[in-house]
């Protein structure tokens, strides 16, 4: 296998054979992170069914789950896909939003967390709180600094030996060992509801793509995010023409564009 060392190398190898992605997402962010793997060039699929999550997870190259708009019957599926994944080989991404607002929540993690995923992706607020620490989040928004919660997701790392990704102003990925900063992006991103569920789905899709390298699939797929953030705005009158323009910005990305202009910073 061609070992793929830069994340525009990683874009272009997801766009000559777009990985099967699994997204166990909520309600409100299947449509857009859909589209935002379209553009990227991977295939969606956004199956959560007790019945069938765990079978599809089988075939699918990679699986995200995201306990946004959580209930019992969903957590069966979350739960049996992850264990599927994970047999299968395959890595797994868990975005833990808002777990830290009800015990229904926390407890859903923390069984998720025991099934051990590849990588989490959470914003500051998230990460701090599944360290163990007191987070500011007001239900699925970040109140804290992504600085605030890089020792977290230093700690969280080692402790669940998994990739874990903090997003906001300024990225942080760890392995517990390695770490980076990501900047660039906007302002409006935080504005449009479920980018950051899109981007678990796109580390996802990375994740499929590169699975002999966690590590520098989520920064790529990050980054990818940042540099599309950063087209997108220009022009952008708000909120609801960012959205758009942001789809159209991650479509006209190619490999040596993102590899141009990423900003990744050892940290
Ligand atoms: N102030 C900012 N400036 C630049 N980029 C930002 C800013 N805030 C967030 N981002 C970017 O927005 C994307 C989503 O991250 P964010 O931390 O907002 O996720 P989130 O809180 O989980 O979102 P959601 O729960 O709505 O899906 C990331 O690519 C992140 O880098
Ligand atoms: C607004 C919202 N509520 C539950 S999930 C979600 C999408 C952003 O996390
Ligand atoms: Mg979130």
């Amino acid at each position: 296998m061609q070992t793929l060392t830069t994340p525009g190398a990683m874009l272009k190898a997801m766009r000559e054979k777009p990985p099967l992605v699994q997204c166990i997402t909520n309600y409100v962010a299947m449509n857009i992170a859909a589209n935002v793997l379209l553009a990227s060039g991977a295939s969606p699929a956004m199956v959560h069914a007790a019945e069938e999550a765990g079978e599809f997870a089988g075939i699918a190259s990679a699986l995200t789950v995201n306990i946004g708009t959580l209930s019992a019957q969903w957590i069966d599926g979350m739960q049996a896909a992850a264990k599927a994944a994970t047999s299968a080989g395959r890595p797994w991404v868990l975005d833990p939003v808002a777990h830290y607002a009800t015990a229904f929540r926390r407890n859903a993690v923390a069984g998720l967390l025991a099934l051990k995923p590849t990588i989490i992706r959470g914003n500051a607020s998230e990460i701090i709180a599944l360290a163990g620490g007191e987070s500011r989040g007001q239900g699925v928004d970040s109140r804290d600094p992504v600085e605030q919660a890089e020792g977290s997701a230093r700690r969280l790392a080692a402790r669940q030996q998994a990739v874990v990704a903090v997003t906001g102003a300024v990225d942080f990925v760890t392995d517990g060992e390695r770490a980076v900063r990501i900047t660039g992006g906007s302002a409006l991103m935080p504005q449009v509801t479920a980018l950051g569920c899109s981007l678990t789905c796109l580390v996802g899709a990375f994740a499929a793509t590169a699975p002999e390298d966690i590590f520098g699939a989520t920064v790529a797929a990050l980054a990818t995010f940042a540099v599309a953030g950063e087209d997108a705005a220009l022009g952008a009158a708000g909120p609801g023409s960012f959205a758009w323009r942001f789809l159209d910005a991650l479509a006209a990305l190619d490999a040596e564009t993102l590899d141009a202009r990423a900003r990744i910073s050892a940290a």
